[in-house]
């Protein structure tokens, strides 16, 4: 038995942090004491701060969304690659390298995983997507990262093979990323599709439905419904017991009160469709330029539900993360004995 627990609590126990400091990873020391004393850490990407929002929006909402996970009893880590010296990516931002970030916004390299050696190299700046947010998460043992939404299979992907990089990190890393879903700009019948291929968990919370992002709604079932964070904790427990390498996906809808006031938004998404097309906007552009578009054309609201979506993913979030931390501690003070 105690041989079992130990294999158990391999699997659960954080890396060693001298690990990252070889890497050259900075990491804040508020989320290295945290994830040395067994306090839930909650990763929090940063396109979201520099593409997917205009400033100064993007600077309030980083640090309301950190609050939020503060005040349910986990720790705030920003992620993104600032002053790109070889080797330092920054777990855990100040808040005065968040409102750089916030203020230099599109300036910024959009950085998913196949961009993190380039923007090191180059010394630059990098806001990290979910595949590189997820990527550095893993590196530190954070084992729940909270964002508004990931990037899937693009409509016509099956002939662009427009594929975000997303779906292929949570194929291999073992972390739980908290959204609202996959908007209604992607082909979410394929992204789900493509999840299954990748063995990720797809879980959708207290619904029976992938949600849509703007829409709790998407007409696509999903394979698995938690009811409650303990529930999520739970599956990712599960995930990390038997150490499975890949990612879980937990989909929360958007509160009904905010999708109300995103009702114009699938219309103005054909139009940014559209518009996109026309204007020859491809590869990593298309989401930050659709995201912008639709928030022009209904006159902010996206924007609006966006910020009131992330805002409740960070609630959620921050509740699974501090359930995950009691049952890990448990495992861990039991090979102890
Ligand atoms: O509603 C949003 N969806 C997606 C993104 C960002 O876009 C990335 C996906 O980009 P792409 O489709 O180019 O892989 C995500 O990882 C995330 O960082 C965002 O800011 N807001």
């Amino acid at each position: 038995m105690a041989c079992r627990i130990s294999v158990i609590s391999r699997h659960i126990s954080s890396p060693p942090l001298e690990h990252l400091d070889d890497l050259g990873i900075r990491v804040a020391p508020e989320v290295r004491s945290a994830l040395s004393s067994g306090v839930g850490v909650v990763a929090l990407e940063s396109t979201i701060v520099s593409h997917g929002m205009p400033y100064p929006q993007n600077f309030h909402t980083a640090q309301e969304v950190e609050s939020i996970v503060r005040a349910n009893g986990a720790v705030p880590a920003t992620i993104a690659i600032l002053d790109g010296v070889p080797c330092i990516a920054w777990i855990g931002l100040s808040l005065a390298e968040l409102e750089r970030l916030a203020k230099l916004g599109t300036m910024v390299s959009k950085t998913a995983r196949r961009d993190i050696p380039y923007v090191i190299a180059r010394r630059g700046n990098g806001a990290t997507t979910v595949s590189a947010t997820m990527f550095f998460a893993s590196k530190a043992g954070i084992k729940v990262f909270v964002t508004g939404g990931i990037g899937g299979v693009h409509r016509q992907g099956e002939s662009t093979m427009d594929v975000s990089s997303d779906l292929t990190e949570l194929g291999k890393t073992p972390v739980a990323v908290v959204c609202a879903g996959v908007k209604s700009i992607l082909d979410i019948p394929r992204t789900l599709e493509y999840l299954e291929t990748q063995g990720v968990t797809v879980v959708s919370y207290s619904t029976d439905e992938f949600p849509a992002f703007f829409t709790p709604n998407s007409g696509c079932k999903a394979p698995c419904r938690a009811d409650s964070v303990e529930e999520c904790a739970d599956i990712i427990e599960a995930s990390t017991k038997f150490g499975l390498s890949s990612g879980i996906l937990i989909g929360v809808p958007i509160p009904a009160e905010h999708a109300a006031a995103a009702k114009n938004v699938e219309s103005a998404i054909q139009s940014a469709l559209h518009e996109a097309e026309s204007r020859g906007i491809a590869g990593n552009s298309v989401t930050p330029f659709l995201l912008k578009r639709v928030n022009e054309l209904t006159g902010g609201d996206s924007l609006a539900a966006n910020i009131q979506l992330v805002k409740n993913n960070a609630l959620v979030g921050a509740k699974i993360a501090t359930a995950l931390t009691t049952r890990l501690s448990r495992f861990t003070k039991s090979s102890c004995h």
